[in-house]
């Protein structure tokens, strides 16, 4: 049977090539066939997973150039249910796509707002005055190319070519080495492996709110990769911490260190435990 991978579309976006190297991972390593969904944004990729009307969502949570996809996180804590089976690494490499003859002609650029952060010194340097327009995703904004040859988009390669689009510049990312990491999420318990993420919410604003539950790391030698803090949307000032462990979720060490962080944490949701596939292309 085929399973189905939910991800932010439209077609040629680089959730949609992460998809595509997971799709390829599953057919080579366990002989499953699957078929990709696209989805309008990134929140209802992983609502079409937390349903059920797909078997996985494959969604970016990291780039190495501007930190966390909030919309991922956001969306994750709220959803509750859905748990990480595997993180992908791809390298990013984004060009700018227009039918304009020359930067001079272009007055509009368009593309996903990490895209467009992850540019923005190219576009202070070679298009300092052009409006910049957030767009769902990379690729949501390439049908208007075509009509209107004022207007440009910041997309991949793969892009151009699925689209037949001129590249009128590339690579254009502010730093040549610019990788985004993406989950891939489902219903199902997390296989297991190297990575162990999780959130959690502290009971009150006071000196050592933080301290503690970071301590029952600390104490354990169990290194962490990665902390980011996000607002919990019920008051200013009060956060959520998104935490991921270089550690299994099931070595003894780990579990305890859990116990005791749900005494520390108002609210504690572990996203699952699960290995990193390094794309490379
Ligand atoms: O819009 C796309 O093409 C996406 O897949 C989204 C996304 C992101 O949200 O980070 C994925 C990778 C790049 O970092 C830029 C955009």
């Amino acid at each position: 049977m085929s399973i189905s991978i939910a991800h932010l579309g439209p077609s040629g976006t680089y959730a949609e090539a992460a998809a595509v190297a997971y799709a390829n991972w599953l057919i080579q390593k366990k002989g499953q066939q699957s078929f990709l969904c696209p989805y309008p944004s990134i929140a209802q990729t992983l609502q079409a997973a937390a349903t059920g009307q797909v078997d996985l969502a494959v969604v970016p949570v990291e780039n190495s150039l501007e930190g966390s996809v909030t919309m991922t996180l956001d969306t994750l804590w709220r959803l509750d249910t859905l748990q990480v089976q595997q993180a992908l690494v791809l390298p990013i490499s984004h060009a700018l796509l227009s039918c304009a003859g020359s930067l001079e002609a272009i007055e509009t650029v368009y593309s996903h707002p990490q895209a467009l952060a992850q540019c923005q010194e190219w576009l202070d340097k070679f298009l300092p005055s052009v409006q910049l327009v957030p767009m769902n995703s990379t690729t949501e904004a390439l049908g208007y190319l075509e009509t209107d040859s004022t207007a440009g988009a910041i997309s991949s390669l793969r892009a151009a070519q699925l689209y037949n689009l001129p590249i009128l510049a590339s690579p254009i990312n502010d730093y040549p080495c610019n990788h985004t990491r993406f989950w891939v999420l489902s219903l199902q318990p997390s296989p297991g492996g190297d990575r162990t993420s999780l959130a959690f919410s502290v009971p009150a604003n006071v000196p050592g709110a933080l301290a503690k539950p970071l301590q029952v790391f600390a104490e354990r030698n169990i290194n962490l990769s990665r902390i980011e803090s996000r607002p919990t949307k019920r008051s200013l000032g009060e956060y959520l911490f998104f935490i991921d462990l270089e550690a299994e979720a099931n070595e003894p060490l780990v579990k305890s260190a859990l116990t005791e962080l749900a005494d520390h944490a108002e609210t504690l949701k572990i996203f699952g435990c699960y290995s990193i596939l390094n794309i490379d292309s």
